[in-house]
């Protein structure tokens, strides 16, 4: 399976439909590969939270069709990276009505999986303070061309909850897809949580961070590709960068029966 991971800068300037516009044409460049993976909220700006209103869109707004179009022209698989999501007529538990949802697209272009962020950052502001919680553990097996591996989707901060990714084991996740936008000041954090997820449930972690400085934030990048030997099969640097990576699927199955950890837990 080849996968892309377009690690994308961004600043404060571009507009939502430059920025739209400019995504999608990347995600067209990428032909050849059979899965795409974009950053968490890359279309509002992962921390400039007082755009999130009117940049929030629903599922099936314009910039998920935009993104849509790129995956079928291309024929890939495409995680569309993370949206502020906000339903027409769904006002959610906390009366806030949006949500930081993944949509995850097939080559034809249809929506085959969405996953509305479980863990919200931000201690009391940012997201806490702005938008509903995920309440829905999504795992989902990769459609054609990136047939193989089972997927379990989450988000940036949720890297920090293993539990959560033990669900997703159990649930039959051989892959792990984490859009982010995770900050400099921690990246060191960020690197170590993956290589932790990939080995502790012998899984693929897809991992596409954000680059640049937006909202005053300095973006860590270091986007990754790892094995579930915790093995770093790419690495991307501070900048914007597509990382492009021939993973084997069979490699988890060979790595948990080799090296059967998982067999040993104690619930
Ligand atoms: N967007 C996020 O979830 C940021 C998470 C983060 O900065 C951290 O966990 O540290």
């Amino acid at each position: 399976m080849k996968i892309a991971v377009i690690q994308l800068a961004y600043g404060d300037e571009e507009t939502l439909e430059a920025r739209t516009q400019r995504v999608a044409d990347l995600v067209r460049a990428q032909a050849g590969h059979d899965l795409v993976v974009l950053p968490e909220l890359w279309s509002a700006g992962g921390f400039d939270f007082r755009a999130w209103p009117e940049r929030a869109q629903p599922a099936d707004g314009s910039v998920v069709t935009a993104l849509a179009g790129a995956a079928r022209e291309i024929g890939a698989v495409l995680h569309a990276g993370s949206l502020i999501e906000k339903p027409v007529d769904e006002p959610g538990p906390e009366g806030r009505g949006m949500w930081n949802t993944s949509v995850l697209i097939g080559a034809d272009g249809r929506a085959v999986a969405r996953y509305r962020k479980v863990h919200r950052f931000g201690f009391g502001t940012g997201e806490p303070k702005l938008l509903e919680a995920g309440e829905d553990i999504v795992v989902v097996d990769l459609p054609a061309p990136a047939t193989g591996l089972r997927a379990g989707l989450s988000t940036c901060y949720d890297a920090r909850f293993p539990e959560l990714y033990r669900a997703q084991l159990d649930r039959g996740a051989e892959l792990f897809l984490v859009p982010a936008a995770w900050p400099a000041a921690r990246v060191e954090a960020w690197r170590l949580l993956l290589r932790a997820r990939a080995i502790e449930n012998q899984c693929f972690v897809v991992a596409c961070n954000t680059a640049g400085t937006h909202a005053g934030i300095e973006m860590g990048g270091h986007s990754a590709v790892i094995d579930p030997w915790g093995q770093v099969l790419a690495e991307a640097g501070t900048g914007e960068e597509v990382l492009s990576v021939q993973i084997d699927p069979a490699v988890v199955a060979e790595a948990r029966e080799k090296f059967p950890v998982l067999a040993d837990r104690r619930l």
